[in-house]
Parts: C-alpha cells; sequence; structure tokens
C-alpha cells in the first residue's frame, strides 16, 4: 500500500502540486494536473475555492498563488508508513552576519522606534535528492508533528515549499471562527507554565495579543479570549492566546480579517507599516512565502489558514545547478533580548525541518 501512495505521488514534482494534512486528521489532501490562479490582493479571494499560498510582503510583487479545489483526491494516513527518524542533535554556531543584525533589530527596538521587531534568518543546506523522494519528506514532518498544519507543494520552476505550522491566522467555519497571538517561545524541556517564560516572552506575546484585539474591535467583529496557555511545537514551547469569534464570518469578511491580520507582530512588528519597511531594508533574508500565509480556503464550508513557519524552500540554484534548502526561522526581538538566546530560538525552531532533510544532506 506504501508502494501504491508513492507510486501515485511520483509525478508530485511534475506541476502544480500540493499536498496538506491538517493538525490531527488521519487524511491527506492531494492537488494534483492543477494550474495556480495568480491573484494580485486578499481581496480577490473571496470569489474562489481550494488552496491559497501568500508571500510575506504583498507588495514585493510575488503573486497570491491559489489552487483550484476542482483538482483535489484525499489518501488515507493509515495507509502511510514511515521510516524512523534520527534526531538531529548538532551544534549551529552563530554568524557575524546574525550578530549584526539583531544589533540593528535591537537596537531599533531599544530607542523606543518599534514595540517589536521580527528578526528572521535562513540556514543553508545541499541536497542530494531525486524528485519522487520529496513525498518522503512530507510524510516524515506528517509523522513528526502531528499537532502542526504540514504541506509541501511544488511551483513549476520555482522548486518545492514544506512547512509543518503551528499558527493559525484564521479558521472559519458555519457557526463561527478563531484566530490565535502566538508568541513567546522558549526550549521545549520540560512542562512549562506562562509566567516561566519570563517577562520578555510575555511582553512580546501581549503585543501580539493587543494587536489582534485591535484589528476585531476596528471590524466591530464580537470576539472572546481564552486564558494564555503553552503549546509545545517540535523543539520549542510557545505561549498561545486563543481568540473565539462568536458570529459566522462572511466570505467578505473573512478576506478583510484576513488582510488586517497578515502579517502580524508575531512574524513582522509594531507600528505594523513601519516594521515591514525596517525588516524589508535591514534583514539580509529574502522572506518570499517564508512568514506568508498558506491553507484551504472556502472548501467544505470552511477556512483554515496558517503562519508560513517552520519551513524551508528547495531548489536548484540557478548559477552551479546544485539542489539548495533555505530553511527559515525568526523570533521577536524586544529591548531586553539577548543575541545568544534569539539565535539559538532559531536553531531549535529549525531543528525539525533539519530533521527531515537529514538522509538528503549533500555533506
Ligand atoms: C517567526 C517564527 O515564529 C513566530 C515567532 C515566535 C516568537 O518570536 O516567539 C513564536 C511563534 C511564531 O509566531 C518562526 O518560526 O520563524
Amino acid at each position: 500500500m506504501n508502494q501504491k501512495i508513492y507510486r501515485e505521488l511520483s509525478t508530485f514534482a511534475s506541476g502544480a502540486s500540493l499536498l496538506i494534512r491538517y493538525p490531527q486528521e488521519d487524511k491527506v489532501r492531494y492537488y494534483h494536473d492543477s494550474h495556480f490562479v495568480l491573484l494580485d490582493k486578499i481581496e480577490d479571494l473571496k470569489f474562489q475555492r481550494g488552496f491559497v499560498f501568500a508571500p510575506f510582503d504583498l507588495a514585493s510583487g510575488l503573486p497570491i498563488l491559489h489552487l483550484p479545489e476542482n483538482k483535489c483526491v484525499e489518501l488515507s494516513l493509515d495507509k502511510i508508513e514511515i521510516d524512523p527518524i534520527d534526531l538531529d542533535n548538532r551544534q549551529f554556531p552563530i554568524t557575524d552576519l546574525y550578530r549584526r543584525e539583531f544589533a540593528t533589530f535591537n537596537h531599533a527596538v531599544a530607542s523606543g522606534e518599534f514595540h517589536k521587531l521580527v528578526l528572521a534568518r535562513e540556514a543553508k543546506v545541499g541536497l542530494n535528492m531525486t524528485d519522487d523522494q520529496y513525498p518522503q519528506l512530507f510524510f516524515s514532518l506528517v509523522s513528526l508533528m502531528p499537532s502542526a498544519c504540514v504541506y509541501m507543494l511544488h511551483i513549476p520552476t520555482k522548486g518545492i515549499w514544506i512547512g509543518a505550522s503551528p499558527e493559525i491566522l484564521l479558521h472559519s467555519f458555519e457557526s463561527g471562527a478563531e484566530t490565535m497571538a502566538l508568541a513567546g517561545s522558549v526550549s521545549n524541556l520540560n512542562n512549562k507554565s506562562p509566567e516561566s517564560f519570563g517577562s520578555k516572552n510575555l511582553h512580546e506575546h501581549e503585543v501580539v495579543v493587543n494587536y489582534i484585539e485591535d484589528v476585531l474591535k476596528c471590524l466591530d467583529i464580537p470576539y472572546h479570549t481564552k486564558p494564555i496557555e503553552t503549546v509545545p511545537a517540535g523543539k520549542v514551547c510557545h505561549l498561545r492566546t486563543p481568540f473565539s469569534i462568536d458570529e459566522p464570518l462572511s466570505l467578505e469578511m473573512m478576506a478583510r480579517v484576513v488582510a488586517r491580520l497578515h502579517p502580524t507582530p508575531a512574524v513582522a512588528g509594531l507600528p505594523k507599516e513601519n516594521a515591514m519597511r525596517f525588516i524589508i531594508d535591514n534583514e539580509s533574508l529574502q522572506r518570499d512565502y517564508y512568514a506568508g500565509f498558506f491553507g484551504l480556503w472556502n472548501v467544505d464550508n470552511q477556512t483554515s489558514l496558517y503562519v508560513n513557519l517552520r519551513c524551508a524552500n528547495i531548489q536548484y540554484s540557478s548559477n552551479d545547478a546544485n539542489l539548495v534548502g533555505r530553511i527559515f526561522a525568526g523570533g521577536g526581538i524586544m529591548p531586553s533580548s539577548q543575541c545568544e538566546e534569539e539565535w539559538q530560538e532559531t536553531v531549535l525552531k529549525q531543528s525539525v525541518i533539519r530533521q527531515v532533510l537529514k538522509p538528503y544532506l549533500n555533506e
């Protein structure tokens, strides 16, 4: 049966294709033989039904990609066996580039110009794998991250995006909707209470909570929050405040909520527009679709969008035609942030993708 599914997926990387598994679900949705519809703005989603993949910076020139629903088949997960995966416990020393960028970001928050800024970076790895091995990557990630939304997308000429996100941007269903503030991270070594995260993490979290509240109030949407909680995601543990929206949202309102929320200060900063400008000008990383959002829009009367985190892009490099993986991670910078700690947080956030890429590393 395993073989049959892998045979069915052997043409995954020959066109526009997607595999997606929602948290705790025992099925995978497979979109194939499809074509991307390119959208300019979030509001254009109103008329669509299917998968959506949006960049971090909607003004960057990268389009919002949409795969229509009619090309989807469902695969049952209980028929898939996955090889055990080794833990990756390597150390990754901090780079001078990260020290410099941290200093720039930290100075900008310490000076009071920003309440918070998120600094991200990429780790590049050389890979040795064939197109028919990509589905194995996806199923390894599915087995490692049962509570995450796991996806793998093939974009012809742009390669693969793969990720396992713990962060809902907007989940909307017939009777209401939900979103969350997910920010503030520590290593996931033992059970943690929110207080044990320390004041820097609690404050960084509060910035996101206040921002989401402002967006919902501004749109006149009734909501309530649940008490702050801690959630594990791979080797890190986060602070989370769940938001429940107590009335159904129209497609038009959903698009407005998403357009206002994205990008939240969990991945960008505050004040929002200035923080976006600052990140684009001062981060050496090209975020592309990292810290954008993805998920199903208006499928089976539901919309489930996630922030594109714990992800990587795999592509042939244009100069030497080698296959390169760019593994992304970032973290919120506050006045009291410490460079080494922030670096370690990104190492931990990258570890789950490193783990699934390990069998294919070219080193
Ligand atoms: C930016 C990332 O994660 C975000 C930042 C967090 C933080 O700074 O504590 C926590 C969860 C996410 O909202 C990432 O994973 O790359």
